[in-house]
């Protein structure tokens, strides 16, 4: 209890007005650790000294011959401290990727871009960074990188989770859901919602913007085959906007922030408080959290809930997965957590297959457009095909069609910054043969070690003029596919790694039939309008790769 001596909030009521007063006697009287003490200017001024001497000393062991990472190339001011990768990621925005390609040149395929982090730029590496599953070499993630993901049920997620292990333990559940077969039992559906769209895009008529009608095409095929409901964006008369794209890109933005930045990831946390009673956040931060926190959970109680919406087959992928999980024969009840767990994956569902996948689209149909030359040869390779009734499986055994759905997932990768991976097991050997040498460097086991698609996929080696879409390039000298090649995209990540894309089979098939439709149906009737490469050429990223404009953007006319 507060004695006179220790009274811990100074104030008194003055007789005269009523109103609460401080008082300089009451806080003069308090105990030698008063609030007052502490925050006095000297105390401050204190401890914001020994923090910095902390930081600076911190600094200095980073750069020092007893770090483990000294003898590794590479600016010191990036080994010294994790400020420099914050200036380039969060202060100028997605810059770090840039900035990394100009020191490989410099300091060469090996170098150390922060204190505990090395980056690699020889593709041949990617097998040890990134090895299959069926290896069974442990890779964790780095929680400094998965601090992009913030808060919330996200976070909880087998993609945001740090150890090997519980990661294949959050992800061998739904891994058979996006299997090859799985999706072409899906594809009818997929087909469906793209007849939809180049129905809806002929009828509008007038200039749009092709990736927001994408955007809708496959936020909605993803929920409707996850949670058994589309998010009814293709069906919003005469218009593409708003998609759940749109609401994101503001969390977009605020990932690299998060990365750097321990306040901004605790804030984050309150975000649904502050959005829903507070009303202090913008519309589309609100609709994310709404997604997130209440409709996604939604459809996951749903699917617990109704037996019939499970037993037509067509509840989706968690009203599959929770009749697959019973207790002695019972349906299992879910604990909260598990709950939380499965709405973060419904919500990154979502995530990460939108944006990604219609980027891919409307990069295809921008180069059809301004490459005629492209286009009258993809024609000429899919003429004996019927557009009535066009299969994934056909288009895909097309040589040029699939040489241009690999350019363009080339050039607009998923993912475009570095991902780590670390090896807690074993020391990595990487021979560094560049300009002659032969320098082995061992990389000490636990290291997060990244390699980065954008620069990957601009080697000049493996593909050259790499500023220049060249579906040709895909293709050997018989013209059949050059599935060597396909090897060193990481585009979905590397393939075969046990942390590469979940979705890849369903992007898969989604790209094929919406570009087959878009090939017959929509580009013989477009123009391209106020769009360039401009639109398209790599200047950041926000995760996913970005112009100097912002998001990728191709707008048509259609007569
Ligand atoms: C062309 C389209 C797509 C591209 C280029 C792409 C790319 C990627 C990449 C590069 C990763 C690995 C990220 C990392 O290294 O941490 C990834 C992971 C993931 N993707 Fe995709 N993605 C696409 C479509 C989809 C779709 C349609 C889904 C829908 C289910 C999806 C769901 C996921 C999930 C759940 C993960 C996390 C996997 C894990 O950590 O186990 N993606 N994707």
């Amino acid at each position: 209890m507060a004695t006179p001596d220790t009274i811990p909030v100074a104030g008194v009521m003055n007789p005269n007005n009523e109103s609460f007063i401080m008082t300089d006697t009451l806080l003069s009287s308090t105990t030698p650790l008063s609030l007052k003490t502490i925050l006095s200017p000297s105390s401050v001024l204190n401890l914001f000294l020994i923090w910095l001497g902390y930081r600076v000393l911190l600094a200095l062991y980073n750069i020092s011959p007893f770090h483990p990472l000294y003898k590794f190339p590479g600016p010191k001011i990036a080994a010294a401290t994790f400020l420099y990768e914050a200036w380039y990621d969060w202060i100028l925005q997605g810059q770090y990727t840039n900035k990394i390609r100009e020191m490989h040149g410099r300091y060469g395929p090996i170098i150390r871009i922060s204190p505990h982090e090395l980056h690699i730029s020889t593709p041949s590496f990617a097998d040890e960074v990134y090895p299959s599953s069926s290896s069974l070499r442990i890779r964790d993630k780095s929680q400094h990188q998965l601090n992009t993901g913030g808060a919330g049920p996200v976070s909880v997620t087998g993609f945001s989770t740090v150890s090997h292990e519980l990661h294949r333990l959050k992800r061998a559940p739904l891994s058979k859901f996006f299997s090859r077969s799985q999706m072409l039992s899906l594809e009818s559906e997929v087909t469906d919602y793209a007849r939809r769209v180049v129905d809806k895009l002929l009828r509008i008529g007038s200039v749009q913007n092709v990736k927001e009608a994408f955007n809708c095409f496959t936020a909605d095929v993803i929920a409707q085959y996850a949670f058994g409901e589309s998010l009814g964006f293709v069906d919003q008369e005469g218009t593409w906007e708003p998609n759940f794209a749109t609401w994101t890109s503001s969390f977009m933005r605020a990932a690299y922030g998060m990365r750097h930045n321990a306040l901004m990831r605790r804030s984050a946390a309150a975000l649904p408080f502050l959005a829903s009673r507070m009303n202090l956040m913008g519309e589309d931060v609100k609709r994310v959290l709404h997604v997130m926190e209440v409709l996604v959970p939604e459809f996951i109680r749903k699917a617990l809930g109704s037996d019939e919406a499970k037993d037509d087959g067509k509840g989706g992928v968690f009203a599959e997965l929770i009749r697959g999980i019973s207790e002695n024969g019972k349906k299992k009840k879910l604990t909260e957590d598990e709950m939380y767990w499965l709405s973060g994956e419904g919500f990154n569902f979502l995530l990460a297959g939108t944006e990604t996948t219609a980027a891919i689209l409307t990069t295809i149909t921008f180069w059809l457009l301004a490459k005629p030359t492209v286009y009258a040869r993809l024609m000429q390779d899919v003429a004996p095909l019927n557009p009535d009734t066009i299969k994934w499986t056909e288009l895909e055994q097309k040589p040029y069609m699939w040489a241009v759905v690999h350019e363009a997932l080339r050039m607009m990768p998923g993912v475009s910054h570095r991902s780590a991976r670390v090896a807690r097991t074993e020391d990595l050997v990487f021979r560094d043969k560049s300009n002659g040498s032969n320098k082995e460097w061992v990389i000490p086991r636990g290291t997060p070690v990244g390699m980065t698609s954008m620069i990957q996929h601009w080697d000049e080696e493996l593909f050259p003029c790499p500023d220049e879409f060249l579906p040709e390039r895909w293709l050997l000298e018989d013209g059949k596919p050059d599935y060597k090649l396909q090897k060193n995209l990481l585009s979905f990540g590397k393939s075969g790694h046990g942390r590469a894309c979940i979705g890849e089979s369903l992007a898969y098939c989604e790209v094929y039939i919406m570009a087959a439709l878009m090939a017959f149906h929509v580009v013989p009737r477009a123009k391209l309008v106020d769009t360039t490469r401009a639109n398209f050429d790599y200047d950041h990223d926000m995760i996913v790769p970005q112009t100097k404009f912002g998001s990728i953007s191709c707008k048509i006319a259609i007569q």
